[in-house]
């Protein structure tokens, strides 16, 4: 007989991607054991009362950069801080990027990874890998990974020339690969060599604000390049492609064509493509102003004059766009940030986003874009199955970990950087008030948050060895 803890969730309403059903749900140990009729008489150690809330999956976060080097300095989250911030947010599982550049061997930048994570993650964690450096061995290392390292997932960037960037021919050989060993390539897609053209010419002319960050980005060069990759993934004999951070119409326009004609080419946004503006926020202050620098990302944050937002909205609910993610990779603007003032070019390029996902896009349900459903589709359940943890992750059912939240519809979430739990010196969304908030998270059976109370620990997130997608068409 086990002797497990058993704790039983009542009153509350089951999110599936299929249903809202009042459903109480027991959990033993770490794992969900049993869904049951409301007012079920079972013994239980501990009870949640969830009456009057939503009771979904735990948020799965799949692009995260805790602690990542990049822009002459290194993102301000910790593993320990920013997975924190996730569970109050309702993120129970993210999966961030390794980071392997030019020359470097890809096990050596895993074991770093490793060694930041471990023992300093409030919540479960799985890696992606970033291939900065494509050649033979870091080729041959993607089977190895994809084999042994439960590292499934490899993102090449056609973006940042000299950083990160691949050539066509890199890419072509990555996605060979990954045809034959199962992997999906993950891609930022962004004509990076066009680009900068356009950056230096801005410059030379005098154009240092923030502001320029997004004009010498247009859309057409994010559309340009999703279809070059759509095209070398298809040469490559139908890589499983997952276009990262999906920002404009005219790039949604790309992949849905291609989804309809059969392709398996799937892709994400985050939050801030569907509620920032170039002009508003990229442009705050006007002429002369540094305050844009905050919202520097790329894929940039797009025109409110044109449609991008209300597109991104529809391809959530059409699936061409299959799941939110945060792209989670802050900066403090009182230092880091500053390394841009006079160049817009040297803006660390990234946003903190991990707490408030959940809510932004439950909001997106509030403001009738989306069903309940397919919020917790794109926030916890696709993001399970592309990256290969369904339904470990991802589902309320017997057998899967008891990650739970119990969310609050009635509740007002005001986010604010003098109230979030990010280590980040601002917040993008700053005076949001949201409908709905989070009230208790439970992460392989344990609560570590609590209305708004933090129960968690830094040793208690684990790894996740990931299988291959589980999503494809
Ligand atoms: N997105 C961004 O601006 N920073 C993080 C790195 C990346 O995802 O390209
Ligand atoms: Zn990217
Ligand atoms: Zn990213």
């Amino acid at each position: 007989m086990s002797t497990a803890r058993r704790t039983l969730i009542t009153g509350g309403d089951l999110v599936s991607t299929t249903s809202t059903t009042p459903t109480d749900v027991l959990v033993e140990g770490e794992r969900v054991v049993a869904l049951l009729a409301p007012g079920t008489q079972i013994a239980a150690e501990d009870r949640i009362d969830a009456t009057g809330c939503y009771v979904l999956p735990g948020g799965v976060d799949v692009h995260t950069h805790m602690e990542m080097p990049f822009g002459g300095t290194e993102a301000s989250d910790t593993f320990e801080t920013g997975t924190r911030a996730a569970a109050f947010g309702g993120t129970t599982t993210v999966v961030d990027f390794v980071v392997q550049r030019t020359g470097e061997v890809v096990e050596r930048a895993l074991e770093t990874w490793h060694a930041k994570a471990a023992g300093n993650s409030a919540v479960d964690y799985g890696f992606h890998m970033i291939l900065g450096g494509v050649d033979e061995d870091s080729l041959t290392a993607m089977d190895s990974l994809v084999a042994h390292e439960g590292i499934t997932s490899f993102k090449l960037f056609m973006a940042y020339p000299g950083v990160f960037y691949s050539d066509d021919g890199q890419i072509l050989r990555a996605m060979q690969r990954a045809t034959d060993n199962g992997a999906t390539i993950m891609m930022h897609a962004e004509n990076g060599i066009a680009i900068d053209v356009l950056v230096q010419q801005a410059l030379a002319a005098g154009n240092t604000d923030p502001v320029f960050h997004g004009l010498t980005r247009p859309a057409e060069l994010e559309a340009e390049a999703v279809n070059r990759a759509i095209a070398l993934a298809a040469v490559a004999g139908g890589t499983p492609l997952y276009v990262v951070h999906v920002s404009a119409s005219q790039a949604l326009a790309r992949i849905a064509a291609e989804r309809t004609a059969g392709a398996n080419v799937f892709a994400e946004t985050c939050p801030q493509y569907l509620y920032l503006t170039l002009e508003d926020h990229l442009g705050a202050g006007g002429p002369g102003s540094f305050e844009g620098a905050k919202y520097a990302c790329s894929t940039p944050l797009r025109s409110k004059h044109e449609r991008h937002a209300a597109d991104l909205w529809q391809g959530l609910r059409t699936d061409d766009l299959a799941v939110v993610s945060t792209d989670h990779c802050p900066f403090c603007f009182n230092d880091q940030k500053q390394l841009g003032v006079g160049d817009f070019s040297k803006i660390p390029n990234g946003m903190g986003g991990v707490e408030h996902r959940l809510d932004l896009v439950h909001q997106g349900v509030v403001d009738g874009h989306l069903s309940l459903q397919r919020w917790v589709e794109t926030c916890s359940t696709t993001p399970a199955r592309m990256f290969g943890m369904y339904p470990r992750k991802g589902a309320i059912a017997p057998g899967s970990d008891a990650d739970i939240v119990v969310y609050d519809p009635s509740a007002t979430t005001r986010i604010s950087a003098r109230t979030h739990h990010m280590n980040i010196d601002y917040s993008a969304f700053e005076g949001f008030e949201l409908t709905g908030g989070v009230r208790t998270v439970l992460s392989r059976g344990r609560t570590i948050v609590d209305r708004g109370t933090y129960l968690g620990s830094p040793s208690h997130g684990q790894f996740v060895r990931r299988g291959l997608s589980q999503y494809l068409r």
